[in-house]
C-alpha cells in the first residue's frame, strides 16, 4: 500500500505543481495517473521513490515515511521504468538488465542468468541479448527497460509514460504484455500517462488530475465513464456532447437484420454485440 498523505510540492523557482494531494494505492493492483500536461503526475510518482521530495505532507509505503529510508536502498527495492527507457548506452541489453542485482551484490554469472529470464519474460528473443541500446527498435528498448524493472522482483512498479515514443501498434503491444505480465506477478503499479484510453485500458484505478495534482475523479474505468464527476472530466475522457465529436466515446446501437451493431457517433459501425 502506497499512501500520499497531504503532500505539497513548491520548487525552488516557486511553481506549485501540487497543491494539497492525499490518496492510498492499493497493493497489487494497477493505479493510474492520468491527466495533461503539468498536472504534476511526474512530481508525484517521483515522490514514491524519493527523487521528489514534497515540500510537505508525507508518502508512505507499507506504513513506513520513506523520507525515514535511505534513498539509494528504496530506489534499488522500486521498479522505475521511463518513456525513453533510460538504458546505459554503452551497456548490453543483458547488462543493462543485470546492473541492478550486481549493485545489489549478486555475483555476475547469478545476475546474468536471471537477466535472461527477464528477457524472456517481457516477450523479448534472448539473441538481442549482446546487442546494445540503439540496436533495438524503441518498443524493444522499452521491454528491455520493464525486464530491467522487475529484475530485483520489486513489490512496486513506477512507470512514466512508458510507451509513449512508440507508435500505436507497438504501444497496444506494449500495454497487452503489461496486462499479462501483471496477471502472473500481480505487482503494485503506479502508472502516469495522459492518455485517457490507455488509463483504462491498463487501470484497475483511474486517478483523474487536473493542474496542481488535484484530483477530479478516481474511480474504476467503468465507474469513471459510466458516471464522471463534472465537465472537466466528461471533456477529458470525451463523452462530452459539445466538442470533440470524432472521438466522443459515446456509442449507439442499432439492430441490423437481427444483429445489434454499435455505431459512433459519426454514423460508423464498430462492431458487433455477443448475445
Ligand atoms: N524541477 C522543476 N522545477 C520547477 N518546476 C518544475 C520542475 N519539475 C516540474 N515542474 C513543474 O511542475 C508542474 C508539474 O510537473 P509534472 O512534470 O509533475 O507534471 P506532469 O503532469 O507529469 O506533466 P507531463 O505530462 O508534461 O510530464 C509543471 O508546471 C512543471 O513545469
Amino acid at each position: 500500500m502506497i499512501e500520499f498523505d497531504a503532500v505539497t510540492k513548491t520548487y525552488a523557482d516557486g511553481t506549485q505543481a501540487v497543491g494539497e494531494f492525499s490518496l492510498t494505492i492499493p497493493s497489487h493492483h494497477t493505479t493510474v495517473f492520468v491527466g495533461s500536461s503539468g498536472s504534476g503526475k511526474t512530481t508525484l510518482l517521483r515522490m514514491v521513490n524519493r527523487m521528489v521530495e514534497p515540500t510537505t505532507g508525507r508518502v508512505r509505503i507499507d506504513e513506513q515515511d520513506v523520507a525515514a529510508v535511505d534513498p539509494v536502498k528504496l530506489r534499488r527495492s522500486i521498479g522505475y521504468v521511463l518513456q525513453q527507457g533510460g538504458l546505459l548506452p554503452h551497456r548490453t541489453v543483458l547488462d543493462n538488465v543485470a546492473t541492478v542485482a550486481v549493485l545489489g551484490g549478486m555475483a555476475k554469472a547469478k545476475a546474468r542468468s536471471l537477466a535472461l529470464e527477464m528477457l524472456d519474460r517481457v516477450g523479448l528473443d534472448p539473441a538481442l541479448a549482446n546487442r546494445y541500446p540503439a540496436q533495438l527498435s524503441g518498443g524493444q528498448q522499452q521491454r528491455v527497460g520493464v525486464a530491467r524493472a522487475l529484475a530485483p522482483d520489486p513489490n512496486i512498479l513506477l512507470m512514466d509514460e512508458p510507451f509513449g515514443a512508440v507508435d500505436p501498434i507497438v504501444r497496444r503491444e506494449l500495454q497487452e504484455e503489461l496486462l499479462r505480465l501483471q496477471r502472473e506477478l500481480g505487482k503494485t503499479i503506479v502508472f502516469v500517462t495522459h492518455d485517457i484510453d490507455e488509463a483504462f485500458r491498463l487501470g484497475d484505478e483511474v486517478v483523474v488530475l487536473r493542474t496542481g495534482g488535484e484530483v477530479a475523479q478516481r474511480g474504476t474505468p467503468e465507474e469513471i465513464l459510466a458516471n464522471p464527476a463534472d465537465d472537466f472530466v466528461r471533456h477529458f475522457i470525451g463523452t462530452e456532447a459539445s466538442g470533440g465529436e470524432a472521438e466522443a466515446r459515446r456509442l449507439t446501437t442499432r439492430t441490423v437484420d437481427g444483429q445489434q451493431i454499435v455505431f459512433d457517433r459519426a454514423g460508423r459501425p464498430l462492431g458487433v454485440i455477443e448475445p
